[in-house]
């Protein structure tokens, strides 16, 4: 890696949902000055929230804004890529920076012209609290300073991995892309368990998320494997093995691979899906 990008270039994110502001409520703690960032969004409502909410420029259109964009943060569904970037004139060499599920660079190089620099990646929603942690891709022959871009755009959302082949982000995506929902599902299955217990709701879902909670900071902090976090808490003939015991012989672990193993699948459903659109 060369030096990061200075911040200073000129962002346009193209679709300002909840993956957008996320990103750009963190590029703006990063110092990265409000005027140099702009976005496309047609629901006037949300462009007025985005506006109040960050003091960026917002236009309706991606035509409105890339025209002299160092970078262009793709940030709409998969589903609205084709028809968001209808119309986009870019400078040449600006960066064209994907973090729509499944839509391959192929697919973005058909729209968007050879003329770009183009980066894939698959972030996630506590890049909200610089928390998250994003999956990249470039093609090899990527100029460093197109890859530094990226890297500096998506560092303010958190820890940034590079992936060797495309078709991993879609693995990325089902694993650390969807993975918050996994997540929230475990803390709402665990607040449930406890109430049919006989726990009152509200204390059953303060036990939930905290244990949740103080055991992601373990992971983070402890310094030891998961496994033998994981074997500390489960005592010989104890509570916790009658409980894993059942979770193990039940097939979780099996449940988990198959449930990536669609997020996986879904994921290039997508890129095929816009491939195919007329
Ligand atoms: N939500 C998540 O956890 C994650 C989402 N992603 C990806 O990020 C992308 C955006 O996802 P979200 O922010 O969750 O969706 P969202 O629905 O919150 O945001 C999409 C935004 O694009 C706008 N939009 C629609 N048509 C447009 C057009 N023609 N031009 C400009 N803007 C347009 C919509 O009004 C909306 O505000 C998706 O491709 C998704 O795969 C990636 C990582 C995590
Ligand atoms: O569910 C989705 O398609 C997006 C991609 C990763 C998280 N949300």
């Amino acid at each position: 890696m060369t030096q990061p990008a200075s911040p200073t270039a000129r962002v346009a994110f193209i679709g300002g949902g909840n993956m957008a502001a996320a990103l750009i409520g963190g590029l703006l703690k990063t110092g990265w000055p409000a005027a140099q960032i702009a976005v496309a969004e047609p629901q006037a409502a949300r462009a007025d929230w985005l506006r109040q909410q960050f003091g960026v420029q917002v236009a309706a259109s991606a035509a409105e804004v890339s025209a002299d964009a160092d970078a262009l943060v793709l940030a709409v569904k998969p589903q609205q890529m084709r028809e968001a970037l209808a119309g986009v004139a870019t400078k040449p060499g600006a960066l064209a920076l994907s973090i729509a599920a499944g839509v391959r660079l192929a697919t973005l190089q058909r729209l968007l012209g050879s003329q770009l620099r183009y980066v894939r990646t698959m972030p996630n929603t506590p890049a909200l609290f610089g928390a998250g942690i994003t999956g990249l891709y470039a093609p090899a022959g990527t100029p460093a300073e197109a890859r530094d871009l990226a890297q500096t755009l998506l560092a303010a959302a958190g820890a940034c991995v590079w992936v060797e082949r495309e078709e991993e982000l879609d693995a990325v995506t089902a694993l650390s892309g969807s993975g918050p929902a996994y997540f929230f599902l475990l803390v709402e299955a665990l607040r449930e368990a406890g109430s049919a217990l006989g726990l009152k709701p509200e204390i059953a879902a303060q036990l939930a998320a905290q244990t949740c909670i103080g055991a992601a900071r373990m992971v983070a902090d402890a310094g030891q494997d998961v496994s033998s976090l994981r074997a500390n808490v489960t005592s010989k003939g104890g509570t916790t093995e009658a409980a894993v015991q059942h979770l193990e012989s039940a097939g979780l672990r099996a449940i988990f691979a198959e449930a990536l193993a669609r997020a996986d699948a879904r994921a290039k459903q997508l890129g095929d899906a816009l491939d195919l659109a007329p």
